[in-house]
């Protein structure tokens, strides 16, 4: 299935992105995408015309259009669990049924997600607890797909936040709970614990810590939960009545849009809340509905392929110009390589080549001053994948957003062209070096140019744009997933480090290593536990 795209790998790797926009004066349009408000320019890229048509006719073959309808009518995609993938379903907004076995999934969506309103709004207007006390803040206590959706989106909204100020304890490090407790005065903080599962070590762990914090078991009255497992919850001491449920069929990273996104909806209001589920939706029929070739989350799954697969690139920076977008990277981190991080075939079969790069990134203009020296002049290339509004919150500093929007155009540029050594020469010549300095420099402030960046430009970071960026990078994972034949919806691979974890618990505490542990392991246990009186 491969053999179209592995034959373009030479040709590919030795063409320079520049020749590609002589050759075509339309490139900077017809390797660009203008839907729903949003601008992907991909033309950037080494990607020809005969790359890309080779890309789509490999979704083709791997069957996108039947899976990605077979998704959303809710059929269990998610073999290795036997479960339906329908994070969908709770921004979809319609009326149209949602069937999971023969029912309905969506009246029941629309009652929790009426009853989250209801709370918010209680908790908004201080009219709960009701003891006269207004909540001014909330922790939620979670980690994963129970922490990183919330945090990341309670980041990206801050101007549309008018409600009580949100904290978030992830870490089984103390550290976190203590500095994020500190200040906070528990008669007006609410804590949601959020878990899918309910048993999550360090999210139990940080809630019985916050219990402890608020005064025990009279304080569960301002104490909610957010999970799968509604009688855990029970046994912790949180009411049904304080219990937002949601079911198997939602992945903890792809669970923002439902309960999970209840410390979001309190921070934003749930009229805000809904735009967000609004931007999901409509990336949602559009993803349904468009042409491959003028598809975003298809094209911007098939750029990641042609990087990776074809350019031999097996890492990409995720680079938002925009501060309130912090958090994106470390979001995205988890939900493509928690996804596609894997090494089988949804059959159990070998994977073949590599599936899934290495993601990361931070906030741009931050990161030019950081790590940007290696993505210019490294001799391993970073594809990099720019985001930017056109507009920011702003307008009073205004100059801060245009310099904002230079400094991201003027990085995809310098990536695209470079510098070269003549060029070099030329810029330290006319600041009067010469001889064996200039030749020495020179060298130094050569910029190989031709390293591809992708560019997505939003009109600004509204609820509703928040809402169609993370559904654009959920089905661009899901996409890829598809191409690669393999399931993106389990998460195998995080299991044995926590069924480690156990036993060595018990080792910390008593300085008694397992007898299966390594002898590295053993010997640095018994060095930490030489500080431990
Ligand atoms: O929501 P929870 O059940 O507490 O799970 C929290 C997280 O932990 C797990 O280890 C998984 O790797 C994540 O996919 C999940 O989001």
């Amino acid at each position: 299935m491969w053999t179209t795209l592995d034959g373009m790998r030479a040709a590919a790797q030795s063409r320079k992105i520049a020749d590609l926009f002589a050759q075509d004066a339309e490139r900077a349009t017809g390797f660009a995408i203008t839907a729903e408000g949003l601008r992907f320019d991909y033309s950037k890229t080494s990607m020809d015309a005969a790359g890309r048509t080779a890309l789509i006719a490999q979704a083709e073959a791997a069957g996108l259009a039947q899976k990605r309808a077979a998704m959303f009518a809710g059929e269990k995609i998610n073999e290795t669990e036997g479960r339906a993938v329908l994070h969908t379903a709770l921004r979809n907004l319609g009326e149209t049924p949602v069937l999971v076995e023969g029912q309905d999934v969506l009246p029941e969506i629309r009652e929790t997600r009426a009853r989250m309103a209801r709370f918010a709004t209680s908790v908004r207007d201080g009219s709960y607890p009701g003891d006269g006390r207004r909540i001014t803040d909330v922790v939620n206590i979670g980690i994963g797909g129970s922490d990183l959706g919330p945090l990341m989106a309670v980041l990206a909204l801050a101007p549309y936040h008018d409600g009580p100020k949100c904290h978030f304890i992830s870490n089984v490090d103390g550290a976190d709970a203590t500095d994020t407790l500190e200040g906070l005065d528990p008669h007006t903080t609410l804590v949601i614990v959020a878990s899918k599962t309910f048993t999550t070590q360090e999210t139990m762990m940080n809630a019985r810590t916050a219990l402890a914090w608020a005064g025990g078991a009279a304080a569960l009255d301002r104490f909610v939960a957010i999970s799968t497992a509604e009688a855990r919850c029970a046994e912790f001491g949180i009411p049904a009545e304080r219990v937002f449920g949601f079911e198997d069929w939602v992945g903890g990273r792809y669970s923002v849009w439902g309960p999970i996104g209840l410390s979001l909806m309190l921070a934003i209001g749930p009229t805000a809340f809904e735009g967000f589920l609004e931007g999901g939706q409509a990336m949602d029929l559009h993803f349904q509905s468009a042409d491959f070739a003028e598809n975003l989350p298809v094209m911007l799954a098939l750029v990641g392929i042609w990087n990776q697969q074809v350019c031999g690139h097996g890492t990409r920076a995720v680079l938002p110009y925009e501060q309130r977008l912090t958090r994106l990277p470390a979001y995205l981190q988890q939900l493509e390589m928690e996804s596609n991080g894997k090494g089988v075939a949804m059959d159990g079969r070998p994977l073949d080549r590599v599936a899934g790069p290495v993601v990361w990134g931070e906030p741009g203009t931050n990161g030019q001053h950081a790590f940007y020296q290696l993505i210019h002049q490294g001799q391993q290339v970073v594809p990099c994948e720019f985001l930017v509004g056109a507009e920011g919150h702003e307008p009073a500093l205004g100059e801060h957003h245009r310099a904002l929007v230079a400094n991201c155009l003027a990085q995809s540029e310098a990536l695209l062209k470079g510098r070269s050594e003549a060029e070099a020469r030329a810029q330290l010549a006319a600041k009067g070096l010469s001889g064996d300095a200039l030749d020495q420099l020179a060298k130094h402030r050569v910029f190989s140019g031709n390293r591809p960046s992708t560019t997505l430009v939003y009109p600004r970071l509204t609820p509703f744009v928040l809402g169609q960026l993370v559904a654009l990078y959920e089905h661009r994972v899901f996409v890829e997933g598809v191409i690669y034949g393999i399931n993106s919806f389990d998460q195998w691979g995080v299991e044995l480090g926590k069924e480690l974890a156990g036993g060595l618990l018990e080792a910390v505490a008593s300085g008694q290593a397992p007898e299966a542990a390594s002898e590295s392991t053993k010997a640095l246990l018994t060095y930490i536990r030489s500080f431990q009186s």
